[in-house]
């Protein structure tokens, strides 16, 4: 029995961001320890003759139009570098926010990519595959495998899949959309300028404490200019800190959305509630995180 061409793309979350500088060719050297949540938007693809995409879900119409999308963007650098892939048309429901920090387009490309491989009979690992995702973004590549690791370079090196410590979290968007290069811009490093060597090895604990701890002791070093862009960042921030039992409150990726950990799905739920409560019309969502 085939298996079915569906797959979901997971949201994903920078635990830990760090900018090591600017380079030459105007990308930025991160360090990121990368988790997938349980939440995230759906793609399925049905086998024909050429490439479509059709769009549904609450987030379908900030997402632009089908031609821009990344998944048509990812399918078109695939069909261009493998001679007579089978393709179709992907139906992807989109649920994630859109230009919101944790890849959602990103993982919608890398999702599509999983499906034409597995179509086609390809491992993941191929090198057409993995060139493609480089060339769709810099955060499709830690897409492909949606399994927590390292991410270094500006997202091309990947570290192997890490067995973290299974943490809660409630992840917190203002319904605000934020540029990711207006971001970067904003943290105003010049070409050669290095801003941070912190390592950090949040991969090695053992248990959910431990793993909070050392997260605890890193950053995401594109808080501050993210907030610049976008001040509601700071008033997520200080709403997930102030819930009961909060352990930590941090952005993901370049903004706007931020989450919180707590030390089990029920604080972690209780987390999402108040959030709720204070801010009805913000997309709110508890969720696990490895
Ligand atoms: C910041 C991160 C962290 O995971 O996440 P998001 O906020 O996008 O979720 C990523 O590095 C974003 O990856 P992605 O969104 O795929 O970036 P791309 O489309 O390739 O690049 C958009 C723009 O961001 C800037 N950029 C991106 C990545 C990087 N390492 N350095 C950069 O300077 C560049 O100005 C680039 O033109
Ligand atoms: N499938 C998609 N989902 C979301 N955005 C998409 C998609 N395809 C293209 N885009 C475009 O990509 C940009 C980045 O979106 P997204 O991946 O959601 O950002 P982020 O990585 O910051 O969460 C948006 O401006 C959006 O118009």
């Amino acid at each position: 029995m085939p298996q079915p061409l569906a797959t979901r793309a997971p949201a994903k979350i920078n635990l830990t961001l760090h900018v090591l500088g600017r380079r030459a060719d105007g990308y930025h050297d991160l360090e990121s320890l990368v988790a997938f949540a349980g939440t995230g938007d759906d793609l399925r693809l049905e086998p024909g003759t050429g490439l479509a995409l059709h769009v549904d879900g609450p987030t379908a119409p900030l997402a632009g139009s089908d031609a821009d999308n990344l998944v048509m963007k990812a399918a078109r650098l695939l069909a261009d570098r493998v001679d007579g892939l089978k393709v179709g048309t992907f139906h992807l429901t989109k649920r994630l926010p859109v230009a919101a920090g944790i890849g959602g387009g990103s993982s919608d490309a890398a999702a599509a990519l999983r499906l034409l491989a597995r179509l086609n009979g390809l491992p993941v690992s191929h090198p057409a595959v993995r060139e493609a995702a480089r060339l769709t973004g810099a955060d499709v590549p830690v897409c492909l495998e949606p399994r927590a690791r390292m991410m270094r370079g500006a997202g091309e090196e990947l570290g192997p899949a890490l067995i973290l410590p299974r943490l809660f979290g409630v992840l917190v968007n203002p319904r605000v959309p934020v540029e990711t290069p207006a971001v970067f811009k904003a943290l105003g490093l010049q070409p050669g300028q290095g801003l941070s060597v912190a390592a950090h090895p949040a991969h090695e604990a053992s248990s959910p404490d431990a793993l909070l701890t050392l997260l605890n002791k890193a950053r995401n070093d594109l808080e501050p200019p993210a907030l610049k862009v976008q001040p509601l960042i700071g008033e997520a921030l200080g709403l997930i800190a102030e819930t009961d039992c909060c352990r930590l409150a941090r952005m993901s990726g370049s903004g706007a959305t931020v989450f919180g950990l707590y030390d089990d799905c029920e604080a972690a739920a209780e987390g999402a509630r108040q959030i709720r409560s204070l801010r009805p019309h913000w997309w709110v969502k508890a969720t696990s995180l490895r």
